[in-house]
């Protein structure tokens, strides 16, 4: 028997590299995880967590002007950008140290360096120290892709956002994905002037097209401009300092802040991985199986760095799963059928299962219900927006197979209802659901 320093080596303390070191070492294995950045990895430390304080931060924005209606005198407000990135910073700080303690107190020791592999057993740390480990967890996660464009140093991506120095007044977010969304709404909350660049036609590929179309006009109308099939020629830097982007078949535009929101790549550069003979995909995606093991037998990877599903979750299930197979003899594969998922822009948007086009194609005959009202708060505040929710249904089994939203708190009803689109019911099984008046998701049961 060969003896190793470690039964697993985890490379990358995020959300899949965290799950699986801590219930590996719960089941009896030697654990040790490398984090070059802080403890959390992404979703904590730079992605969902502080994204999400921001967005309730730029809500308030909404919400204050709304109270008015309903007979507050809250002044004129005014945002302070700095004490919400400080309180929300300060709240990453807290977070980051939990995972650690986590970390610590279920016997993994934490390794805070960067961690190359030099074989299918061996890793170095930048420290210079070797260490060998019966199995390789690969979990380093991904990294902003920035266009290659003359000028593309001055912009920034979702790893700087979080720090900025103080609020920009015009910002133009490269992207029409799920952090241009997300980010369009944060900053024009806090009062930016917000252009979104994409450089094709369409927001959110892959969310029900009728969705997708009710933010661009929910958007527009709030005052977010979009450039579309707009791709970027190059960025220059004025003498005051502000950016002067140039696309081709549009007009510059002047920005004191350029957002690179143009997905993200597996982060296996320098990782070592061809030391080891591990087979990766053209994006530098390290090729797994169902179980999670690359083409050597000792290596293994999961998250964002297999670019399967990027989101925090589907990470965590797949460490989770690792953990379970390898070390807790109870073998163990993820479904990833029916995965809701959510952009948080304002409104918010929400799904899960097939959209109408997706499920036009697979299935032909299907039925689609759908709901557009303006929800009752919005009506009192004399908001103009307005809510849609769409129900499609296999004409032949009667299941429902995908449910799509946007509107207020659409993220939090969906993950219920997911449970039921999951559980593979029927649309009658929604309407035999007495609704819970007054509220927007009674607008799923009484779909007619
Ligand atoms: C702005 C933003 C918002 C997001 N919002 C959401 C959301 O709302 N919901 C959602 O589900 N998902 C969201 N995501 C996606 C989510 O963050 C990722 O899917 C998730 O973090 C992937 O987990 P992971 O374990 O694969 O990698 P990560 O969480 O990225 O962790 C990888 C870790 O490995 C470390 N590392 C890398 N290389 C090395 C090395 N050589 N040595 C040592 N350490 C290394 C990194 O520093 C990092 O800490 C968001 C992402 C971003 C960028
Ligand atoms: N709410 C969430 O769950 C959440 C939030 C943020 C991020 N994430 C995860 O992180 C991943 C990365 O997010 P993202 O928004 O960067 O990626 P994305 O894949 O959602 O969107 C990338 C966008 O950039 C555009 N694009 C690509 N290259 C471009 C270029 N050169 N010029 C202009 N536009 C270009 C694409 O057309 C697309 O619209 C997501 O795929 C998602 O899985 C999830």
């Amino acid at each position: 028997m060969t003896s190793y320093d470690y039964d697993l080596f985890t490379i990358g303390a995020g959300s899949g590299g965290v799950r699986a070191s801590r219930v590996s070492s719960a089941y009896g294995a030697k654990v040790a995880v490398a984090e070059e950045y802080r403890v959390g990895g992404t979703c904590v430390i730079r992605g969902c967590v502080p994204k999400k304080l921001l967005v309730y931060g730029a809500h308030f924005a909404e919400d204050l002007q709304d109270a008015k209606r309903f007979g507050w005198d809250v002044g004129t407000p005014k945002f302070d950008w700095v004490t919400l990135r400080d309180n929300v910073m300060a709240d990453v700080d807290r977070i980051n140290k939990a995972y650690t303690e986590t970390l610590e107190n279920h016997k993994v020791e934490v390794i805070l360096d960067r961690a190359v592999v030099k074989g299918p057993h061996e890793l170095e740390l930048a420290s210079g120290r070797t260490v060998t480990a019966g199995k390789i967890l690969v979990a380093p996660g991904a990294w902003p892709i920035v266009p290659d464009v003359p000028g593309a140093e001055y912009g920034i991506t979702s790893n700087e956002v979080f720090h900025l120095d103080a609020l920009p007044r015009r910002v133009v977010i490269a992207g029409g994905g799920y952090i241009a969304n997300e980010f369009a709404g944060i900053f024009h909350g806090f009062g930016s002037h917000v252009t979104i660049v994409n450089r094709s036609d369409t927001i959110l590929r892959g969310y029900d097209e009728q969705i997708r179309d009710r933010l661009l006009q929910i958007s527009m109308t709030k005052g977010i401009e979009f450039r579309f099939n707009a791709p970027f020629e190059k960025i220059e830097k004025l003498d005051d300092g502000s950016l002067k982007i140039f696309m081709a078949g549009c007009e510059p535009i002047i920005a004191d802040c350029l957002l690179f929101a143009t997905g993200r790549k597996p982060k296996t550069e320098g990782l070592g991985l061809e030391n080891a003979g591990v087979a990766l995909d053209k994006q530098g995606a390290v090729i797994v199986d169902e179980d999670n093991r690359s083409n050597v037998e000792s290596i293994y990877a999961v998250g964002d760095v297999t670019n399967r599903v990027q989101l925090t979750p589907i990470a965590i299930r797949e460490g989770q799963a690792f953990a379970d197979s390898v070390f807790g003899k109870k073998p163990t594969r993820v479904d990833y059928t029916n995965i809701p998922s959510a952009v948080f822009s304002t409104p918010p948007i929400a799904g899960v299962g097939m959209t109408e086009g997706q499920a036009r194609n697979k299935l032909g005959s299907i039925k689609v219900y759908q709901s557009d009202f303006r929800p009752m708060k919005n009506v009192l505040a004399g908001r103009n927006e307005r809510s849609l929710y769409k129900m499609i249904v296999d004409a032949v089994t009667e299941k429902v197979v995908g449910l799509h939203m946007i509107g207020p708190d659409a993220p939090e009803i969906l993950q219920a209802a997911a449970v039921a689109v999951k559980a593979g019911l029927t649309k009658q099984a929604f309407d035999d659901t007495v609704a819970l008046h007054p509220s927007m998701a009674e607008e799923l049961v009484l779909l007619r």
